[in-house]
C-alpha cells in the first residue's frame, strides 16, 4: 500500500517539477494535504534547447550535462524565491524541497538499467538554503523497477474514494495512468505520448510551443493509415509495468513513420488521434468497468483532445483535478512535494505494483541545506 496523505502538519514542503513536455518549472507550496500557493515560469530558452537536446545523443555530453544541471538547479531557487514571497513564507519554514529535476534519459530496464534526472542539488541547497530531496526515480530502478510513473501512489492518496473504482490520467509530455481500485490495489504505466509529438510538430511546422487547445489538430482530419502504423509500436502493446519517454517518443521516430504528401494539419490531428486512442485503449484494457476518470496536466486543457477521450470512452465520466481541488498544472508538483515528505518521516515512496520494483523503497537522497 502507498503511503496515505498524512495528517496535515506544521511542516510546510515545496514541490517542484519540470517534466517532459520542457515548458517550465512548475512550484508548489504544500502543508501534507493541500496546495498553498502556485508559481510556474518557463526556462531561459537556450536553456530549453540545451535540454531537448541532451535527450539525444550528442558530442561533449558530460560537461554539457553538468552545465545544463546548474541551469536547472538556478532556475528551480528563482522559482522557489518566487513561491516563497508570492505565499510570504521565509525558507527557515520549509522542512524541504521535494525537486524533480530533468529527464533527459530513461532506459530503466535490465541489469544496466538507469533513469537520469539533470539537476544540481548541491548547488539548489546552496542557493535556496532549504534540504533538497531529489534524484527520486533512481531507488525503484536500483530496486528492479521503471522508477516510473511514481505519481499513482499520490493519486491513491488525494483522488482514492471507496465507493468507485477510479482513473487518473496525467496529459505531460508523457502520458501515464492511475489505476485506484476499490480494494485498495493501484495500478499504474506510462500510455505512450501526451504531448510530446504534438508540441515537436507545431513548433516545426507553425512555430509555435503548442497547439493551444487542440485547435490546429481540429482543422486536419485524422489520416487512418498513418495512425494504424502509428499504433504498431510496440510499446503500446507491452503488459504493465511499463514507462517510456522522449528516449522512444520523438520526431525522428514520427518523420520514419510518414508518407510523402502528408498535410501537417493532418499529421496534427492524427497525433492527437494517438494520444487520445492510446490512452483510451489503455484505461478499457487495464479497468474494464471504469465509470471515472480524472484528468491532469496540460493537456487537460486542450478541448479537443478531452473531446475525444470523451468520444472513445462513453459511459465514464471525465472530470479535471482541478474539480477536485488541485488544478491541472498543480498535480505532479504536489506529488513531489509529498515524496520529499515520504522521504523525511522515512516512509516509502514507491508501488511496487506499478513500477516492479521488488518491494517498497524510501526515494530520494538528501542535499542538507
Ligand atoms: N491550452 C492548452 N491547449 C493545449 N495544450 C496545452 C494547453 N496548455 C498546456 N498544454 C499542453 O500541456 C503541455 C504541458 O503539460 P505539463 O506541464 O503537464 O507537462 P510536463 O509536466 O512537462 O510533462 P510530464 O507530465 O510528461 O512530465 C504543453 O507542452 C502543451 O502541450
Ligand atoms: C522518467 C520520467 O521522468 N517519467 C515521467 C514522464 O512524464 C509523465 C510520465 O513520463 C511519467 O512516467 C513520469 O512523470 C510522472 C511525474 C510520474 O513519475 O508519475
Amino acid at each position: 500500500m502507498a503511503s496515505p496523505l498524512p495528517s496535515k502538519s506544521d511542516a510546510l514542503y515545496i514541490g517542484l517539477m519540470s517534466g517532459t513536455s520542457l515548458d517550465g518549472v512548475d512550484a508548489v507550496l504544500f502543508d501534507g494535504q493541500a496546495v498553498l500557493g502556485h508559481v510556474h515560469a518557463p526556462f531561459p530558452p537556450a536553456l530549453r534547447d540545451e535540454l531537448l537536446a541532451l535527450n539525444a545523443p550528442g558530442a561533449n555530453e558530460l560537461h554539457r550535462a553538468a552545465l545544463a544541471a546548474n541551469g536547472i538547479a538556478r532556475s528551480y531557487a528563482d522559482v522557489t524565491a518566487q513561491l516563497l514571497e508570492a505565499t510570504g513564507h521565509r525558507r527557515e519554514d520549509i522542512t524541504a524541497l521535494g525537486a524533480h529535476g530533468q529527464t533527459v534519459r530513461h532506459r530503466p530496464d535490465g541489469f544496466d538499467g538507469y533513469t537520469t534526472q539533470l539537476l544540481n542539488g548541491a548547488l539548489l541547497a546552496e542557493q535556496a538554503g532549504i534540504d533538497v530531496v531529489c534524484d527520486l526515480r533512481s531507488r525503484d530502478v536500483a530496486a528492479g523497477g521503471q522508477g516510473a510513473p511514481l505519481v499513482p501512489a499520490f493519486h491513491r492518496a488525494f483522488f482514492g474514494v471507496a465507493d468507485r473504482d477510479v482513473a487518473a490520467l496525467n496529459l505531460g509530455g508523457i502520458a501515464n495512468l492511475s489505476l485506484l481500485f476499490t480494494d485498495g490495489s493501484t495500478g499504474g504505466f506510462d500510455t505512450g505520448p501526451a504531448n510530446c509529438l504534438m508540441d515537436g510538430w507545431i513548433a516545426r511546422h507553425r512555430g509555435l510551443a503548442f497547439d493551444a487547445d487542440g485547435a490546429w489538430a481540429a482543422t486536419g482530419q485524422v489520416l487512418p493509415e498513418l495512425l494504424t502504423v502509428l499504433l504498431a509500436e510496440s510499446f503500446f502493446a507491452l503488459a504493465p509495468p511499463k514507462s517510456t519517454g522522449r528516449d522512444l517518443f520523438h520526431l525522428d521516430w514520427l518523420d520514419a513513420r510518414l508518407s510523402p504528401g502528408q498535410a501537417p494539419e493532418d499529421v496534427q490531428a492524427t497525433l492527437l488521434e494517438l494520444t487520445a486512442r492510446s490512452a483510451a485503449e489503455a484505461l478499457k484494457a487495464q479497468m474494464p468497468g471504469a465509470t471515472s476518470l480524472i484528468a491532469c496536466g496540460g493537456g487537460a486543457r486542450n478541448g479537443r483532445l478531452m473531446q475525444r477521450l470523451a468520444e472513445l470512452l462513453p459511459g465514464v465520466a471525465i472530470t479535471s483535478s482541478a474539480e477536485l481541488g488541485l488544478p491541472v498544472d498543480q498535480v505532479e508538483a504536489a506529488a513531489f512535494a509529498w515524496l520529499a515528505q515520504c522521504f523525511k518521516e522515512k516512509r516509502p515512496g514507491n508501488l511496487p505494483a506499478v513500477t516492479g520494483a521488488a518491494g517498497l523503497r524510501i526515494l530520494g537522497a538528501l542535499y542538507p541545506s
